[in-house]
């Protein structure tokens, strides 16, 4: 199957909840043309009408996603056979799912990669938290594997407060055949730079393009601890 994403690639994630001021495929789909206009060679974005109005304003690959929260199970990231199908409908050319053997409301992970690839003719974008998920999603069928899940499992979630996950990249890479997507808390240039280093196929960036109001909050924590430096 050909490899979509180039390697080198910069890819933005267009994602935007709903309590976000700019949750909806008309701010998620000018994100989109914001992010193909300085350069970026891949979206990902949620939901069949943010993929679709994504589809309708740029020929990129995107990454589509169908997430969806229930009480009852651990995993969000296009957890059915069914979730991966409206997506790809919608105009996603790769898949990307929670590849983690976690309990999911649908079938397992492995028939799931199997048959995105046979059934719907789509590339999978494995989201891992550790070497063991990175393994097991190649030997499934991924067509790329990325460590967006490195530090919202609960087993990795140290990992969260210590920055992206560069050891799992360099690790990954130096293990598999398959390019390895780096994706998690890259909100810097020097750190995307970094992941490059470490081998990296691509590189995702979401919150530090995409959703003003945390930027904002960086910012404001930033005055914040100034103004209480001074003592005022
Ligand atoms: C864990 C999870 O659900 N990650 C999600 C995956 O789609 C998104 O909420 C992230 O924004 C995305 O992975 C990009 O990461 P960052 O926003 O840190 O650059």
């Amino acid at each position: 199957m050909t490899v979509l994403i180039p390697k080198g690639a910069l890819i933005v994630s267009c994602q935007a909840r709903a309590d976000n001021p700019l949750h909806g495929p008309v701010y998620m789909s000018a994100m989109a043309c914001a992010a193909e206009a300085g350069g970026a060679m891949g979206v990902r974005a949620n939901g069949v009408a943010d993929v679709r109005a994504v589809r309708a304003v740029t020929s990129l690959p995107i990454i589509g996603i169908c997430k969806v929260w229930d009480d009852r199970f651990p995993v969000y990231i296009t957890p059915s056979f069914e979730n991966a199908s409206c997506i790809a409908q919608a105009g996603a050319h790769i898949i990307g799912l929670d590849a983690t053997p976690r309990p999911r409301d649908g079938e397992p992970v492995d028939r799931l990669i199997s048959r995105i690839r046979t059934e719907l003719g789509r590339e999978v974008f494995a989201d891992i938290s550790t070497i063991e998920e990175g393994r097991a999603a190649h030997a499934s069928g991924a067509t790329y594997v990325a460590t967006t899940l490195s530090g919202y499992t609960e087993y990795t979630a140290t990992q969260k407060n210590t920055g992206p996950d560069l050891d799992l990249i360099a690790t990954l890479v130096s293990e598999l055949p398959l390019p390895v997507v780096a994706e998690g808390r890259f909100d810097t240039p020097d750190l995307v730079a970094a992941a490059f280093e470490r081998g990296a196929h691509a590189v995702v960036v979401g919150t530090a393009i995409t959703n003003p109001r945390e930027i904002t909050r960086r910012f404001v924590r930033a005055a914040q601890a100034r103004m209480g430096n001074r003592g005022s």
